[in-house]
């Protein structure tokens, strides 16, 4: 059969339609792809896009109309989406950055306009509506300079001044926006998203194909064998009097062996108990009860009524080395509800409205799109399942397991405490943890929440790898003690101080100048603005390194795996898959990034140029 000839050729000037619209923009023929017949085009400002054969036009002939020649899509947008009215989207370059930019950014930002508006503000403290109408005020002002100073923004690195108008100074909210009081600033009411500018994103979000991660679809399957085999492997293995990897394979217990219905009761018990806490708002009560100004961040207190329930139990003579003992059959029973989980999640994400997809996740094969996620932020009236999933069972578990794996420990050897190795462990993941509570509010700007679907390899992630692979270190230290010398603990501690403060501070900077750019405690910083409307961090800890939050966080997980000692590698798995997955999100961020800002993205890494280590001079 003989295909028929590729109308344009790499290296063509064309005239490509805006997904969505009726507007053509003149872009540059890169590839052809005869199996998905897709053109890759690129627009003035490199970024790139798929588009069909039908939405391309050759420029001869091509007529533009006036009105749409003098603007770009960016600015035709901006009457409908608000953080284009506020940004500097009349500088000389935005009209070709955004005619690219704008297409990916407005399904991402547009996107998360509504979806992070949804997950915004409902714990607000009385005193936080204040705060945002000064903030709002201090935006229109800033805007009012903004506008004359319009011309000379483009590519410049500035001072710290531009207001984001999706960010407002509240709590957390993961209430429906109709619900929302009118509290927040008139800028930020997500009345102004228009809904059908909305719904045109999100139509294009299910439309757009964005590169496939994890090895594409080969990957997925692989993956989804993979990761679960992994655990397994891991906790068979660690549990050997001898775990090198010399000795491998580990025996495999008969298929029984891994079956428990007891521990799915357990399992089901312990995500339902965090489910409740997760709906309760008892950490208002509690606040008031202390007498504190502001609401209990509810992960934190979700993990302080954990923590007394637990306690209480063992008080009662529950008796918690059973986690020890039924590992395995309690980490089958968390992947046999993660498994299910992802399967519901695949099932309602192709039910789902356009707008409440992510990009990505949308390739059309079942087991990629299962394995990757497709729904961006999946809800069960206001219960929403990924932020619930990602900062509460497995989170809050891995602390539970570490403490059963110290009770274990002195149970093993007849303590009458956890070995110093033991504490160290417990202690640091702890802090982590709760730190991560305590901060919750800031994984609305990570990656997990804000770009991917939620599907298996989150689900899985979530409930099955957090829970059962991060506690490998306690686990190890059971029956592999490994005593400390009061220097090496106290140089252990200073690494983990360490990593900790710069991890805190980083991820601190950027969630507070994503939440609000008009912070006054970050007027000192410099930024770089972009297409999108949002800029980026170029001094402080994002001028010195790219990622300097996972830095800290390496270093943390080398002061994790230091108390075990150098005995045997099992230990060092966290600190090995996490270089791996850290690199591997560092590019997939890289990516992301390129495509949702375009040359402003390029200058960044031009002025900042070491990825997650800084060069030392
Ligand atoms: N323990 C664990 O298993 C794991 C821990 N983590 C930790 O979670 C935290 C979050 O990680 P992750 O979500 O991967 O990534 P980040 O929190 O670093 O988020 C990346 C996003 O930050 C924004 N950004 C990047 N550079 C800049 C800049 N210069 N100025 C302003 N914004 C910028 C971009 O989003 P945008 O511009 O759209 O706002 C980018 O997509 C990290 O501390 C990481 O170490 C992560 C994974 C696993
Ligand atoms: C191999 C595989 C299945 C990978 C899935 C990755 C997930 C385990 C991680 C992706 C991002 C995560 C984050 C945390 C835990 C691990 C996962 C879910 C996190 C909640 C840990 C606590 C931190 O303080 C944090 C809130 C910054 C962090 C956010 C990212």
């Amino acid at each position: 059969m003989t295909m028929p000839p590729v109308k344009y050729q790499r290296g063509d000037m064309v005239m490509g339609r805006w997904p969505g619209s009726s507007l053509y923009y003149e872009v540059k023929v890169l590839a052809f792809d005869s199996k998905s017949q897709l053109y890759t085009v690129i627009y003035k400002d490199g970024t790139e896009l798929e588009l069909k054969e039908q939405d391309i036009k050759s420029t001869a002939g091509f007529q533009p109309r006036s009105r749409s020649r003098s603007r770009s899509p960016g600015r035709r947008r901006s009457r409908s989406r608000s953080p284009a009215r506020t940004t500097r989207r009349s500088s000389s370059r935005t009209a070709a950055a955004v005619a690219a930019a704008a297409i990916t950014d407005s399904a991402v930002s547009s996107r998360r306009d509504t979806r992070l508006k949804d997950v915004e503000v409902m714990l607000s403290p009385v005193q936080q509506t204040k705060e945002a109408e000064n903030n709002s005020n201090n935006r229109h002002e800033k805007k009012e300079e903004k506008q004359k100073e319009e011309n000379n923004t483009a590519n410049k690195v500035n001072e710290t001044t531009e207001a984001e108008p999706e960010k407002n100074q509240g709590r957390y909210n993961l209430r429906r926006r109709k619900d929302d009081g009118d509290a927040k600033p008139a800028e930020t009411r997500p009345e102004q998203l228009e809904e059908k500018e909305a719904k045109r994103v999100g139509a294009l979000a299910s439309t757009l194909s964005t590169p496939l991660d994890f090895g594409g679809k080969i990957g997925a399957y692989f993956w989804l064998l993979f990761l679960p085999a992994w655990v397994f492997f891991l906790v068979l293995q660690v549990n050997r009097e001898d775990p090198s990897l010399t000795n491998f394979p580990p025996p495999l217990p008969p298929l029984e062996a891994f079956w428990d219905a007891q521990a799915l009761g357990f399992v089901i018990l312990w995500i339902l108990f965090q489910a409740l806490l997760y709906v309760t708002p008892m950490y208002s009560v509690l606040s008031l009860y202390l007498s504190l100004n502001t609401c209990l961040p509810p992960g934190f207190f979700a993990i302080v009524v954990s923590a007394i329930t637990v306690a209480a139990a063992v008080h009662q003579g529950v008796d918690l080395t059973y986690i020890h003992s039924h590992f395995l059959q309690l980490a089958t029973a968390s992947l046999l509800i993660s498994i299910l989980l992802s399967v519901y999640l695949y099932i309602r994400s192709r039910y789902a409205a356009p707008e409440q997809l992510a990009l990505g996740g949308n390739s059309g094969n079942v087991v990629y799109d299962f394995f990757k996620g497709h729904e961006l932020n999946p809800r069960i009236k206001n219960f929403d399942l990924k932020f619930f999933c990602e900062m509460r069972p497995g989170l809050i578990g891995w602390c539970l397991i570490n403490f059963a794996m110290a009770l274990a420990e002195m149970k093993q050897h007849g303590l009458d405490a956890p070995s110093n190795s033991m504490i160290l462990v417990n202690l640091f993941q702890l802090l982590y943890v709760v730190d991560g509570l305590w901060n919750e509010e800031a994984i609305l700007t990570t990656m997990d929440l804000m770009h991917d679907g939620f599907g298996f390899m989150l689900a899985f992630g979530d409930l099955v790898w957090v829970p059962f692979t991060y506690t490998m270190q306690a686990y190890y230290l059971v029956s592999h003690p490994n005593p400390l010398s009061l220097p090496a603990l106290a140089a252990i501690v200073i690494l983990k101080l360490v990593g900790f403060y710069i991890f805190r501070k980083s991820n601190s900077e950027k969630n507070a100048f994503r939440r609000n750019p008009a912070d006054p405690r970050l007027s000192h910083l410099k930024t770089i603005p972009t297409a999108t409307g949002k800029s980026l961090l170029v001094s402080g800890w994002w001028g010195v390194v790219r990622h300097p939050n996972y830095l800290g966080d390496l270093l943390m997980a080398l002061a994790w795996s230091l108390p075990c000692g150098f005995s045997h590698l099992l230990p060092w798995y966290y600190m090995i898959y996490f270089i791996i997955l850290l690199v591997h999100r560092d590019s997939r961020d890289m990516s992301d990034c390129r495509r949702k800002y375009g040359s402003a993205w390029d200058e960044y890494c031009r002025t900042v140029r070491y990825r997650i280590i800084p060069r030392v001079y």
